[in-house]
């Protein structure tokens, strides 16, 4: 057998751009270039240019392979290698949608992974082309993962802006690296050495961004069980390190052994033992940890094991880890409150998340983009009538230079409260309340009770939460609700 077909030049040149466009991170520009150029058509979008390029990468493919009579392993050099990412480009089209309504399914199901029904027709179809049934599997869940990244990158987080863009390029880059070539070599199974770590105010995403890292991660495919190994819904953990007692919080992390303090009445399960061997944990508001919980969870990033309070019993932790902060990193590290080596062991990957006024002033879409998402969420379906009247109490009330302290949290609260009052008057100047507060004090002219009722009213508009407000203030939660409700009964009167 004639093992040294060649493509012309001609050929090369477009199954370069092939190349380039299968590997390209979708949200970067030069994606979008390859496919017109792959299309041949600058205009269409979405499905319509999907499918122009398909059509095309068809067209030249038959045309190599007669047909798929020669496969892509009978190209010599470079040539090889092209006609192989050719091949499976063809073949991950051939599946896109299965996996879209795959995806949509196993997010209404419960934690069981859902069984693939065309799993058998795409593993056939990968064999027949010439990939050996242990690479089969391996791109049958590359093909799987590349569609829970777009799922939960693109529609998770809403927004056109640039900042936006710029955020979803990188969480697609914290999925797959930026080397895509070693990713599919052998990067994809050693993504948990790579740490993402999050920085943006409150309320901006962060949570959202965490989880469309956690459920993107590579879960291979069981054939015996016709199903993957296990479901994204259940391999991503988040734990809000601010709403822990120290004395609690090494147990939420590593668990404890029954009697291992007052109060240990049974053995427990941290996070890191909970996580699964594909999965991720999400620690937020990393910035609050004390320096004995930093020193404790730096070990186990750079030995992967740990032990539960109490006990001897070295375990492993295989999954991911994803950090977040709504705090100045560098004012906390000046203070000494963020150990240098922890930060260090965190900081390869540091990704910005924009805040809600930076996407507005460079996509104005953007808002009534998130108000529609929005009011959807909360009626529970599109409702654009609704959706022009939110927008015009917004630029009525608050207008267009409002700031937004609390980001997308706060655009929630905003749309439910014109939903009961049909007015939103935004959460006031932080600044300017927290600085009436101290000159009352000065004054001598405020009392307790209503002193810890405006901070912790304050506390709750930047952070949207009782149980923050709590953890903030030391209070009990339902004792943080109640000094909050007494500040909105005041400022009622
Ligand atoms: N771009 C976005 N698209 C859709 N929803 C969003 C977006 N950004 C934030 N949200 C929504 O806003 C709310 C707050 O988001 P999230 O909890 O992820 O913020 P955060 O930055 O983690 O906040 P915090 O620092 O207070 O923990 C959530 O309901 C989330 O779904």
């Amino acid at each position: 057998m004639r093992n040294q077909y060649r493509l012309d030049q001609k050929e090369r040149k477009i199954f370069r751009v092939l190349a380039e466009s299968a590997f390209a991170n979708p949200f970067d520009a030069r994606s979008l270039q390859l496919m017109y150029k792959l299309a041949g058509d600058r205009y269409p979008a979405g499905d319509i240019l999907a499918g122009k390029v398909f059509a095309r990468v068809t067209k030249y493919l038959d045309r190599v392979s007669q047909d798929g009579r020669i496969k892509w392993y009978r190209f010599a050099g470079e040539d090889r290698d092209l006609v192989r990412i050719a091949t499976l480009r063809q073949i991950y089209h051939h599946c896109c949608v299965k996996f879209d309504d795959l995806i949509r399914l196993q997010v209404q199901t419960d934690h069981t992974p859902c069984h693939v029904p065309f799993a058998g027709d795409i593993l056939r179809l990968l064999r027949q082309s010439g990939f050996s049934a242990e690479d089969s599997l391996l791109y049958f869940g590359f093909y799987y993962q590349l569609r829970r990244a777009w799922y939960f990158i693109n529609q998770g987080l809403i927004g056109q802006s640039k900042p936006m863009e710029k955020l979803r390029s990188r969480l697609w880059a914290s999925v797959f690296t930026s080397y895509p070539d070693w990713y599919e070599k052998t990067l994809w199974s050693r993504m948990e050495d790579f740490s993402t770590f999050l920085i943006g105010e409150t309320g901006t995403g962060k949570g959202t961004a965490a989880a469309a890292i956690g459920r993107s991660g590579f879960i291979p495919f069981d054939e015996n069980k016709g199903c993957f190994a296990e479901s994204f819904t259940h391999n991503f953990i988040e734990i809000n390190l601010s709403q822990f007692p120290e004395s609690l919080i090494e147990s939420e992390l590593f668990g404890h052994k029954k009697g291992a303090f007052t109060g240990a009445v049974d053995n427990h399960q941290g996070v890191f033992a909970l996580c699964s061997p594909h999965g991720s944990i999400f620690l937020d508001e990393i910035g609050d940890v004390s320096i004995p919980v930093q020193i404790k969870l730096l070990k186990v990033l750079e030995e992967r094991r740990f032990s539960p309070v109490g006990d001897h019993a070295k375990l492993y932790f295989h999954g991911r880890v994803v950090t977040a902060t709504n705090r100045s990193l560098e004012q906390l590290r000046e203070e000494g409150r963020f150990r240098e080596d922890f930060y260090y062991r965190l900081c390869s990957n540091v990704v910005p998340v924009p805040t809600l006024r930076e996407q507005i002033s460079s996509d104005e879409k953007t808002l009534s983009a998130l108000l529609a998402h929005t009011v959807g969420k909360i009626v529970g379906g599109p409702a654009p009538d609704l959706l022009q009247t939110v927008l015009e109490v917004i630029t009525k009330d608050v207008g267009p230079g409002y700031r937004w302290p609390g980001n997308v949290r706060e655009l929630e609260q905003a749309v439910r409260s014109i939903l009961i009052t049909r007015h939103y008057h935004g959460t006031g100047d932080g600044g300017k309340e927290m600085d009436s507060l101290s000159g009352a004090m000065q004054n001598e002219s405020v009392s307790v009770g209503e002193l810890v009722s405006r901070y912790c009213m304050e506390l709750y508009k930047r952070h949207g939460t009782f149980e923050k407000v709590a953890a903030i203030t030391g209070l009990d939660p339902r004792t943080a609700k109640k000094h909050i409700r007494a500040a909105i009964r005041d400022r009622e009167k």
